[in-house]
């Protein structure tokens, strides 16, 4: 059984001017997963996104998102999406109750009570008037105004940016119960390790182009990741022995200042355990482990996508 798309793109273009934002986007977004997209800055992330929620016109190309040209769902469409912009302009003296009121005015059903269980969540005071809000609260006002219906799709652009730790760990939370409830999430970072922790699937975005459509588990398989540790009481012989037998390891780089400590810098690709099981043979003075880059990921992917 195929699962029914919560969107799909096909051939999708957008120009402004001479910058081609989008060129010929295929996607399909199966209803039910949290679908990431990644990309740098200026992959076309916002721009598919604007499209899809009617926001802009695509110049060429289809998109159907719930099953509707967004060119013709109108209001009917618009009410079943929840929707972070990426530039969220929140001014006024109105309270952010007040704005969320009104939202729900027109989006429809909304649960009583649920503006206030998502802003104590998110730890955000809605009697503020929303001109005065930071730039984080405002992000977390425009979060609970997308989830506040419980839609079947959510639409978010870069939806942790400007949120501390602990929010961004709520937020995670509600994505998680979003999708147990059945809702479809299609979300954009630039950070590869957010996707990770809340999608299922991922595409990746550049010039405009899908380069790659992947399992989150399958790109975690090709993760790489910098590692350097600062051993003690081992010689470099000793700890090249060791170290050369790390599944996925290259790059390894042995220096032995400042002394007694010796300084093994290298390179995981894959899974990152086998790593930990062979330190742990040492004293470990110290262990900096820097997060997958994205840009190294995304060319690793794009590498792959050309040879498939
Ligand atoms: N309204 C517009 N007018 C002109 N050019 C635009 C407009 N909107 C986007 N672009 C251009 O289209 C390209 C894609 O931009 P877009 O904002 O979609 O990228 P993005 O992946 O969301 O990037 P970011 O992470 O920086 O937000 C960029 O080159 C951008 O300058």
């Amino acid at each position: 059984m195929t699962l029914p798309l919560a969107l799909e793109t096909a051939a999708l273009g957008k120009t402004f001017g001479r910058t081609r934002a989008l060129d010929g986007v295929d996607l399909a977004v199966p209803a039910g997963t949290v679908f990431g997209v990644i990309g740098p800055n200026g992959a076309g992330k916002t721009t598919l996104m604007r499209v899809l929620l009617d926001v802009i016109r695509p110049s060429s190309g289809e998109a159907r998102v719930l099953g509707s040209d967004p060119r013709t769902g109108g209001p009917a469409l618009r009410r079943r999406i929840g929707y972070l912009p990426g530039e969220l302009r929140l001014e006024g003296r109105i309270t952010g109750r007040a704005l969320l009121n009104y939202y729900a005015g027109i989006s429809g059903e909304v649960r009583p009570g649920s503006a206030d269980r998502l802003a104590e969540r998110l730890g955000l005071d809605l009697d503020r008037r929303v001109g005065t809000l930071s730039k984080g609260n405002k992000q977390k006002l425009g979060l609970v105004q997308a989830f506040l219906h419980e839609p079947e799709l959510l639409v978010l652009d870069e939806p942790t940016s400007g949120l501390d730790p602990i929010v961004q760990q709520e937020f995670l939370a509600l994505l998680r119960e979003a999708r147990d409830r059945g809702q479809t999430v299609f979300l954009s970072s630039h950070v590869l390790s957010e996707i990770q922790q809340a999608a299922t699937d991922v595409a990746v975005l550049r010039a405009g182009r899908v380069i790659t459509v992947s399992t989150v588990d399958a790109l975690r398989q090709t993760a790489i990741r910098h590692v350097r540790a600062e051993l003690e009481g081992v010689t470099a012989e000793g700890a090249r022995r060791v170290l050369t037998g790390i599944p996925g390891l290259s790059a390894l780089e042995l220096s032995a200042t400042p002394s007694p400590r010796l300084t093994a810098s290298f390179t995981i690709t894959g899974p990152i355990d086998g790593c930990v099981k062979a330190l742990a043979g040492f004293t470990v003075a110290e262990l900096v482990v820097e997060e997958p880059d994205l840009e190294e990921s995304v060319l690793r992917l794009y590498h792959d996508g050309e040879t498939r």
